[in-house]
Parts: C-alpha cells; structure tokens; sequence
C-alpha cells in the first residue's frame, strides 16, 4: 500500500484519489488523511491506529470496485464509508455488496463538513478503538468470525430494531446484547438484563410490566415493571423461549404499539424502549410446536445476531484464557501462575467446549488457584491430554524447533503483538524476536 500522511493516533484511509481541498478539509478536522490503492495489501492500520476507511466508488472501474470489495470483505473490524458519483454503476452487484458493507455513504460532490460530522459522531459513539483484542469493550477475540460479528454489532446497533440473539450457552450472548446498548443512541439510558428463565411464571407479566396496588393477593404497593423501568434505553429478555404464553401477547402489543398496561389497570401506558432477545433453544421448533407466538418470533428476528460457539473461534481460546487469567491475577493480587503450558495450550485448542465462553472463564480460575508453578498445565484445567505428535514422530531437534516455534507465538500473542515487551519477557533482545519470527515464517502483519 502506497501511503501519504504522517503517522498519527487517529486517520482516514482513504481508498481512492481525494482531491487536495477534501484532504485539506479532514485533515483541518483532526483526520489526517492516508491515500491508498484498493489492490493494496491491506488498510495499514499501525499499532493503536484509530481509523476510518473510505471506499472511493467514484470511477466506474469494474477493476477497482471489485479490488474494493475484497478489501471491505477482508477488513469487517474497520468502519467502512461508501463515496459515490453519478457515474458510480449502483446496480452493479460487486457495488451493492460494498455498500451494503458500509455504515455511511456519501454522494459527490463531497459535502465534507457532514462527513466531518459524521466522523466526529463515529469517535464519540465509542465505536472507534485502536486494534486490539477488546475492540468492543468486553469481548475478546481477534479470530475472523469475530471480527465479522462486530461488525455486524456495530452495523445493527444504531438501528432502533429488536435483534434476536442466538447462540449456544455461554458464547457471550448477554455481552453483545450490552454492546448493542452501548453503540446505540440510547446508550446514556438503562439497559435492563432479565432472564425470562429465572422468573416464576405466575409472576412474569409484574415482572415485566409491573402491577398496581391490589391487583393480586400479596400486591400491596404499585410496582413499576422491568419494561418501564428501561425508558428511553434498551431491555434485554434472555432466554425468550421459555416466557408463557399471556406475557408473549403482552409483549406482542408493546412491541407493534409501544403501549402496556399495568396488572389490575386498564391504563395503557407508552414506554419508549427497545427489545433485544436471545435464546439458546430452537425458537423455530418451539414456534412449530405452538409453545411460542408465529406472530412474535417474526417481530423479535427483524435483524439477528448469531454468537459462534467458541470451538469455531480458532486461536481466541488462547487469547480469552490469558485474557480471563490476567483479570484473575489483577482482582486477587496473585504474582503465579502467569501462563499456559504448551500442551495446556494444545489441550484447549482440541476441547469442543460444551459451555463455550463461560466454561473457559471457570476452568481458567479454577486453575489459576490449583496451579504451582508459573504455567497453568493441562491437568489443572482438568482437560482430557492432547499427545505432541508431531515432536514425538520427528524426534528431538524437530521438537526444539516446534517448541520455540510455539514459545515465541504464545508469547507474541500475550503481549499482543508488543515486539519490546515479548523480547523482556523472554529474555532474548528485540532483533532477535525479528529474526526467530522470519526463522519460523511467522509474519508479523498478517499476525496481527
Ligand atoms: N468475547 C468475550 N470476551 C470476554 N468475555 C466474554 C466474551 N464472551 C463471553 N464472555 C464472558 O463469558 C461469560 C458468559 O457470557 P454471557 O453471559 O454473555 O453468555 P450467554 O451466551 O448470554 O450465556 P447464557 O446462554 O447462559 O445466557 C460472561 O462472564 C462474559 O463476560
């Protein structure tokens, strides 16, 4: 990628040929402007960058939409603003998918204050973050499927729309259903978690839409319910699936007319809120066998939000077990364990994780109390053993090979990718680093 501009903490990439007076007029904002080529390696974002991708679709080139579409597809953690022209080929399919991709388009001639505000929007929304494994604060993981859903997060979350989050237990569905809540508009006002699961069923309509005083034996006050309680922000029902039947009818109506009425009032009462709902069951097959509303299941699934289980996540096992046994570390002041072993490491990639997310969490503190030495081993996560193979079968100089091969991988993963930080702990120097990662074909940038 060819690049102009300084380095700089926060920047626009911008893919395509900005005139001087667009440049200078970012740039006079505090968004220093990099030009780039679409057919380029990638968006060059540098350590902590915070950055703006611009998709230039203003040249009707089948060459360059199609190069621009690859580089959208390939780059989700980044947000994407479409420019378009009038000789920009909308109907294109290559055009619609990059635009579809994009949170923002904006037409030719440039209006550029409206997309200095637009910008300026984006950074005060907190959806701009330096790369990292928490780019969404409070969810790890650097593996391609997640970056694609944080993408989709912050795709869905300014659009005022129930979202239906699904996924297996503990993938996290209650952490995305907060940072839906969090890059949303309504982010200044509550967001209110109820497992619909955990409610006694006689008492899930007071629950959530509260009761007035006498209206059922025990009800000596009036109470104000979980849905009103949410105004102006965002309530989240868990475990939608198991809500009875009459509190789906009432849910239903608030949904398709903002209005609920209190048990024992005939009042109807408008709260401004938005829904969004998970369930780990099949809502389809409860829907087939009548025990949820067709007629809800519709309205909830406007948009939906399905959580990968953490066995497709690739390498964030590892990221997400150093990541919950450095938080263990910090709330419990304990200097060991500071690591996994290599074959705690192998352990974890080869378990299916049945719990996901939150059986990792549990293991890792319960090891982080068993352990003795500083690396956590595969028995004190209580993980069924994964033979070396490989080092075995190719015997001993093969297997120091291997090893420092996944000592300096581990370690660049743990320090994320801070090449000072991994040569202090490994107690080789910086160079060094550089050269065991060309030994081993471990190429930094694509790491990263
Ligand atoms: N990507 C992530 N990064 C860091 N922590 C995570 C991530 N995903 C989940 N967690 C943690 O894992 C635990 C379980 O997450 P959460 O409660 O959101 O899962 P869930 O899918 O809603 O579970 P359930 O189906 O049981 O309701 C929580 O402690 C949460 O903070």
């Amino acid at each position: 990628m060819h690049t102009s501009g300084a380095a700089t903490r926060r920047c626009v990439v911008w893919f395509g040929q900005p005139d001087r007076a667009e440049q200078d007029a970012l740039a006079l904002a505090g968004w220093p402007v990099r030009v780039a080529d679409a057919g380029s390696d990638g968006v060059g974002i540098r350590n902590g960058d915070i950055v703006v991708a611009l998709a230039d679709l203003r040249v009707d080139d089948r060459g360059v939409h199609e190069a621009m579409e690859r580089m959208v597809a390939e780059h989700p953690g980044v947000p994407w603003i479409a420019l378009v022209s009038p000789e920009t080929p909308a109907r294109e399919p290559t055009v619609k998918r990059v635009l579809r991709d994009c949170i923002d388009f904006f037409t030719s001639p440039i209006d550029t204050e409206r997309l200095q505000q637009a910008l300026a929007r984006l950074s005060g929304s907190g959806r701009l973050r330096g790369g990292g494994p928490a780019d969404i604060a409070g969810m790890v993981g650097e593996s391609r499927v997640m970056h694609q859903l944080r993408a989709t997060i912050r795709k869905y979350a300014p659009v005022d729309l129930p979202v239906l989050i699904t996924g297996e237990t503990g993938t996290g569905k209650e952490v995305a259903a907060s940072a839906l809540h969090r890059l949303s508009a309504r982010a200044e006002r509550p967001f209110v978690p109820i497992n619909c699961g955990a409610l006694p069923p006689n008492l899930v309509q007071s629950e959530l839409f509260g009761h007035e005083r006498g209206a059922f034996t025990g009800a000596n006050a009036r109470r104000v319910g979980h849905i009103e309680s949410a105004s102006g922000g965002t309530v989240f029902l868990d475990e939608i699936g198991d809500l009875p039947l009459d509190a789906q009818t009432s849910l239903l109506r608030f949904l398709q007319e903002g209005t609920f009425e209190r048990l024992g009032s005939s009042q109807p009462i408008r709260a401004d809120v938005r829904v969004l709902a998970a369930t780990h069951v099949d809502l389809e097959k409860a829907v087939a066998e009548g025990r949820f509303r067709e007629d809800l299941y519709y309205r909830l699934n406007v948009l939906r939000l399905p959580m990968p289980p953490l066995r497709e996540r690739g390498g964030d096992v590892e990221l997400l077990a150093q990541f919950f046994l450095e938080q263990f570390r910090q709330q419990h002041r304990t200097g060991q364990p500071v690591s996994f072993s290599a074959s705690a490491r192998r352990a974890m990639r080869a378990f299916a994780w049945p719990g996901n997310v939150r059986e990792l969490l549990n293991r890792v503190q319960r090891a982080a109390v068993v352990a003795e030495g500083p690396l956590i081993d595969t028995a004190d996560l209580d993980l069924p053993a994964q033979p070396a193979e490989r080092s075995v079968a190719a015997g001993l100089g093969e297997a120091r090979i291997l090893a420092e091969r996944d000592a300096i991988l581990a370690c660049l993963r743990e320090t994320r990718f801070n090449i000072s930080e991994c040569a202090r702990r490994l107690r080789i120097s910086r160079v060094t680093v550089y050269r065991l990662c060309k030994k081993h074909r471990l190429a930094l940038d694509e790491l990263r």
